[in-house]
C-alpha cells in the first residue's frame, strides 16, 4: 500500500517546516513517495524560489546584475543545509548553477532547479532516494505528459518498495532537455504518480486545513469544506482556488483515488477528502466561492449579426489563432462578447482588434479591462431555487455592478463579472450571505 505525499513550498520553506515533513513522513510508513515544490515563502512578504529563479533569468536576459538574487536563492538553500546538520552538498550545486546561469542557461533548466534543489535536501534529511523528474516525467512534443513513456520509466526506475523523493514541476522531452508545467505544477507530478503507481490516497500537504469555502486572504477564517467531489474541485481549482492545480484532478480522478488536502502546520486536521462521490448525508447549498482577477472583455456588434452565420465562429478562429482561451461568450441579437485573459490578450492587442473586424466584418469592436469573475460553485445548487435571487439583492445592496452572469445547465457553477475594484468586496458579500443561514 502507498500513499503519494505531494509538498507544496510553504511546507520546505525553512528547517523548521522540513522537521514537520519529516514527521508526517515518519508517522505512517506507508507514505514512500514524495514529491516537493520549490522552497516557498516563509512568511507573505517572503519570496517563492521559483519566482527568484524567473527574476534571475530576466536581470541576465536584459544584462543586469542578478548577484543579489541568486544571494537569497543560495541563503535560503545553505540556511536549510545547515540548520538541519545536513553533509553539505549544495555549494557544489549552486555553484555549477552560477556558472552555468552566467554563461548560458535555459529558462526552464534553471527554474526546475528550484525543486531539484529542496528534492534534493528533503531526499538526504529523509534518507530516501533521490529520483531526477526529467527520468520518469517525460513529455510529448506538445508538451503533454507521455503517459505511456512515462509509466515505462518509472516501472524501470522505481520499485514498489522504494522510498523516494521526487521533485515536482518538471520533466523532460525524450531528448533529456528539461520541460517545466504550469505554474503549480508540481500538484500535477503528484497525481501523475499517485495514479502509476496505483497508490491508495493521493495526499497533497499545504499551509490551509484543506480547501476553504473562500480565500482566506479575502474571508476572515472561511469555513472549511470537508469533502467534495472531483468536478466541484476543478471548478474551484480553475476558477481561482490555486491551493491545488485543476490538472491535477484528472490523473487521480482515472483511478478513482481520493485526494487529502492537509496542513503541514496542523496534522491532526482532516483537512479536505476530494473522491468521485460525496458521500456526506447533510449538504449546504453552496460548496464555495473563489475568482479570478484580470479579464478584459470584447464587444463585437455588427447590425443584423442574427441573420448572419458563422460570426462567432469567427470570431473563435481568430482568438485560436493567437491561442487565446476564451472564458465566456454572452451573446445579445446584434452583438456578442468574448472573455480573455488580459494577460493572454496584451500582447497581440492589436492584431487581435484589428483581424477580429475584419474577419467578422463588425461594425464595432470594443474592450473594456480590468474584470473579475467570481465562480459561486455547488452541485447541490440544482434545481434550488431562490439562490440566484438571494445572491444579485445581496450584491445590489451593496452597489455592485454585475456585469455578466454565466450559469451552465447543469447548474454546478453560477459566474458572475464584476469591476477589478469590486473583487474582494463581491467575495465577502456573498460569502456573508449564505454562511447566515448556514447555506455554506
Ligand atoms: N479556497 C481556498 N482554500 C484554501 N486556500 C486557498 C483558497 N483560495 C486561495 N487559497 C490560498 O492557497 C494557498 C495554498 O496554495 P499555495 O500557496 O500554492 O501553497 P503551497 O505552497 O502549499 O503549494 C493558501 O495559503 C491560501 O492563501
Ligand atoms: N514551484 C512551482 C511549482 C509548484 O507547484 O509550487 P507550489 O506547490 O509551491 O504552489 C511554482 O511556484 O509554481
Amino acid at each position: 500500500m502507498i500513499k503519494v505525499t505531494k509538498f507544496g513550498g510553504s511546507s520546505v520553506a525553512n528547517a523548521t517546516q522540513f522537521k514537520k515533513v519529516k514527521n508526517i513522513i515518519d508517522s505512517d510508513p506507508t507514505r514512500t513517495v514524495v514529491v516537493t515544490s520549490a522552497s516557498g515563502k516563509e512568511q507573505s512578504d517572503d519570496h517563492k524560489m521559483t519566482d527568484l529563479l524567473y527574476l534571475c533569468y530576466e536581470h541576465k536576459r536584459y544584462g543586469m546584475p542578478f548577484d543579489d538574487l541568486f544571494q537569497m536563492i543560495r541563503d535560503k538553500l545553505t540556511r536549510i543545509e545547515d540548520e538541519l546538520d545536513l553533509e553539505s552538498t549544495i555549494s557544489e550545486d549552486l555553484d555549477f548553477l552560477y556558472q552555468k546561469l552566467s554563461d548560458s542557461i535555459d529558462i526552464d533548466y534553471l527554474v526546475s532547479r528550484g525543486e531539484y534543489l529542496t528534492a534534493k535536501l528533503l531526499s538526504n534529511y529523509l534518507g530516501f532516494k533521490f529520483v531526477d523528474a526529467k527520468d520518469i516525467i517525460i513529455f510529448k512534443p506538445n508538451g503533454q505528459i507521455d503517459e505511456k513513456r512515462s509509466c515505462k520509466a518509472i516501472q524501470n526506475l522505481i520499485k514498489e518498495s522504494d522510498k523516494i523523493v521526487v521533485p515536482g514541476f518538471y520533466g523532460a522531452y525524450p531528448d533529456k532537455s528539461i520541460h517545466l508545467m504550469s505554474r503549480g505544477g508540481s500538484d500535477i507530478t503528484g497525481s501523475f504518480l499517485a495514479n502509476v503507481m496505483d497508490a491508495v490516497c493521493y495526499e497533497n500537504w499545504t499551509d490551509v486545513s484543506g480547501i476553504l469555502k473562500a480565500d482566506p486572504r479575502i474571508v476572515n477564517n472561511p469555513k472549511q469544506i470537508e469533502t467534495i467531489t472531483y468536478e466541484e474541485l476543478r471548478e474551484l481549482a480553475y476558477m481561482g482556488a490555486n491551493v491545488i492545480h485543476e490538472e491535477a484532478v484528472n490523473p487521480v480522478r482515472q483511478k478513482g483515488i481520493p485526494i487529502h488536502i492537509l496542513n503541514t502546520n496542523d496534522p491532526q486536521n482532516r483537512g479536505t477528502v476530494i473522491t468521485a462521490e460525496d458521500e456526506q448525508e447533510k449538504r449546504q447549498a453552496i460548496t464555495g466561492i473563489t475568482g479570478k482577477k484580470d479579464f478584459s472583455i470584447i464587444t463585437v456588434v455588427k447590425s443584423h449579426m442574427s441573420n448572419d452565420f458563422g460570426t462567432i465562429r469567427k470570431a473563435l478562429e481568430c482568438m485560436e489563432k493567437y491561442r487565446i482561451i476564451v472564458e465566456h461568450i454572452p451573446t445579445g441579437v446584434d452583438s456578442f462578447s468574448l472573455v480573455v485573459e488580459t494577460a493572454k490578450l496584451k500582447p497581440f492587442y492589436y492584431e487581435v482588434i484589428s483581424d477580429l473586424k475584419a474577419s467578422t466584418q463588425a461594425d464595432k469592436v470594443s474592450v473594456i479591462h480590468d474584470f473579475a469573475l467570481i465562480a459561486i460553485v455547488s452541485r447541490f445548487m440544482k434545481n434550488k431555487t431562490g439562490m440566484s435571487g438571494r445572491l444579485f439583492s445581496a450584491l445590489g445592496e451593496q452597489q455592485i455592478n454585475i456585469s455578466l452572469i454565466s450559469q451552465t445547465s447543469d447548474e454546478l457553477t453560477i459566474i458572475i463579472g464584476v469591476k477589478n475594484e469590486d473583487y474582494n468586496t463581491t467575495i465577502q458579500t456573498i460569502y456573508y450571505e449564505f454562511e447566515g443561514d448556514d447555506s455554506l
